[in-house]
């Protein structure tokens, strides 16, 4: 199964859709039900069988903002009182705070007091639990007063953090943050996963979605394709192609890396050794540096040119290979054939001064992927903003007709049709030189199988994540470390 995450937009849609068939106030129950028996279960677990352990008497405070996300932690507040628990609300403006909500708090005994009440701080600091029910869909980052105060008060708390359907801070379709977050140990998330939950899930903890009946995208008359699409282990598994019995070398895909020149040895190495450890039928270098390629690699087949280097079903081109005039025309002959093309590195400082040569594959109709690190992006798109990265790499690829694979701590993946991909894969770990340069490796040989661009780029950067998880617990140095771990 992939992992599918829907726009605001959407799960309004759907929302307003599943309100006109159970009426006013279900979904909102549903979804305070569901919070407050994460909260138990939470709670409980991280109480232990410890004496003293026991659940009622522990205090919970409710950070409550002026829409729905208030009410649903009202409510949950309200049940959370049925089970014996001490709640207090903290509400940051009382004459907007959820009316139904604050009135059946107040029924079960629940404490109410406001943002500006000088026992705040010293409640949140002995809080159990805190609940952060400031803002949800209509968040709006950076928070406003005293919405802000409340959570930098609560990130000191050592209570056990819940976020009413998103953190309090970041922003639910973008996932860009800015000002103060809540950092919560779990999330309890509604109607489906929100971009924002996949692009910052560092603020997120675990994250418990409940659809409350609501049928995001598999509602009848809706389009069923998320916004944002990310990779299991399991879809990663599914996806990737294994060698059956009537393959032979030339079906197993064959690919080519164009690479390296005399002042970059090193890069055509490791790209190579991306694409070999995914296990082609072949893999064809073309480059300044085949000697020392096939000293690294001997079932590479290696020629000094592209042009001599033979057909493949899948280029890399751009690792190390310099931007002079030699390297240009490699890029150029490489563009011109009528194969899938991965352009990386060189490459992509090389192609910000020849976007034409991009506009003339997406006229034939040519697959081309690119992959930029944030410089290479600004580059080639030197127009676009990287500040909503989810944005800028799905107007990359709308307007160069290529997928555009965006690297960084969450690596993007976006088609020209508005396909997008979030990698939770990954460490810092690979923030090394040269991991790049396997990257390509690996999603070269991907594109050489014949899988569709962007699920070849979205599949590589999973991959290398993982291998990158591994090398680190391995406790390996440098990028060719990788290599051993690509399949394991
Ligand atoms: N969509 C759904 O499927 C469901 C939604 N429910 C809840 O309803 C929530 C959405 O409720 P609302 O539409 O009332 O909106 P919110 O509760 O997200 O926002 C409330 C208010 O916060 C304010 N706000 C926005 N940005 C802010 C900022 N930076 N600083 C301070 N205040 C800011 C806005 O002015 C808005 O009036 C969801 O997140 C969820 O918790 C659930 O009750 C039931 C199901
Ligand atoms: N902070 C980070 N966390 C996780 N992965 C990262 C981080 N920074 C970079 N990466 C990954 O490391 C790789 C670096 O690639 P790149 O910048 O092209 O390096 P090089 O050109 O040296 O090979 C990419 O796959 C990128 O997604
Ligand atoms: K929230």
């Amino acid at each position: 199964m992939l992992i599918q995450a829907y726009s605001v937009e959407r799960i309004r849609q759907a929302e307003a859709a599943a309100q006109a068939r159970t009426g006013d106030g279900v979904l909102m129950r549903r979804a305070a039900t569901a919070l407050a028996q994460v909260v138990v279960a939470r709670l409980t677990a991280r109480l232990g069988s410890r004496p003293g352990s026991r659940l009622p008497g522990r205090s919970v405070v409710l950070l409550v903002g002026t829409g729905d996300n208030g009410g649903d932690a009202l409510i949950a507040g309200a049940l959370l009182r049925g089970r014996g628990l001490a709640v207090t609300a903290v509400l940051t403006d009382p004459a907007r705070a959820h009316a139904d909500g604050l009135a059946r708090l107040r029924r079960a005994w629940g404490r109410v007091v406001t943002a500006d009440d000088p026992r705040v701080a010293g409640l949140l600091a002995g809080a159990d639990v805190v609940i952060d029910g400031l803002v949800g869909l209509a968040a709006r980052p950076p928070l406003r007063e005293p919405a802000a105060s409340l959570v930098r008060l609560a990130v000191d708390s050592p209570a056990l953090t819940v976020a009413v359907d998103l953190p309090s801070g970041l922003h639910p379709d973008t996932g860009v943050v800015s000002g103060p977050v809540f950092r919560a140990d779990v999330t309890v998330t509604f109607g489906a996963l929100k971009p924002g939950l996949l692009l910052a899930d560092e603020w997120c903890g675990t994250v418990v979605s409940d659809d409350l009946g609501m049928g995001v995208g598999t509602a009848p008359g809706t389009s069923v394709r998320a916004d944002l699409l990310a990779l299991t282990d399991g879809a990663a598994a599914a996806l990737l192609p294994d060698p059956g019995r009537a393959d032979d070398k030339y079906t197993g895909g064959l690919v080519g890396v164009a690479a390296g020149s005399t002042d970059y040895p090193g890069a055509p190495v490791l790209s190579v050794g991306g694409a070999v450890c995914l296990r082609p039928g072949m893999v064809r270098y073309a480059g300044a540096q085949a000697k020392a390629v096939v000293a690294r690699w001997p079932e590479v087949v290696a020629a000094e040119s592209v042009e001599r280097a033979g057909r493949v079903q899948a280029w890399v081109v751009g690792p190390g290979m310099g931007t002079d005039e030699t390297a240009a025309a490699t890029l150029r002959t490489v563009l011109e054939q009528d194969v899938p093309v991965l352009v990386d590195a060189d490459g992509l400082t090389l192609l910000a001064g020849h976007r034409d040569w991009l506009d003339r594959r997406r006229a034939a109709g040519q697959v081309t992927v690119l992959t930029p690190h944030d410089r290479e992006f600004t580059r080639v798109f030197g127009d676009l903003d990287l500040t909503d990265r989810l944005d800028a790499v799905r107007r990359a690829a709308a307007t160069s007709g290529a997928v555009v694979l965006l690297k960084g701590h969450r690596t993007l993946v976006a088609a020209p049709d508005g396909t997008t991909w979030v990698n939770l894969t990954g460490t810092p770990w690979l923030a090394s030189a040269g991991s790049g340069d396997v990257l390509s490796g690996v999603i070269g040989s991907l594109l050489a199988s014949g899988l569709p661009a962007d699920r070849a780029a979205a599949l590589g950067a999973h991959l290398h994540g993982r291998a990158g998880e591994r090398a680190e617990r391995a406790g390996r140095a440098g990028a060719h470390a990788l290599w051993e771990f690509l399949r394991g």
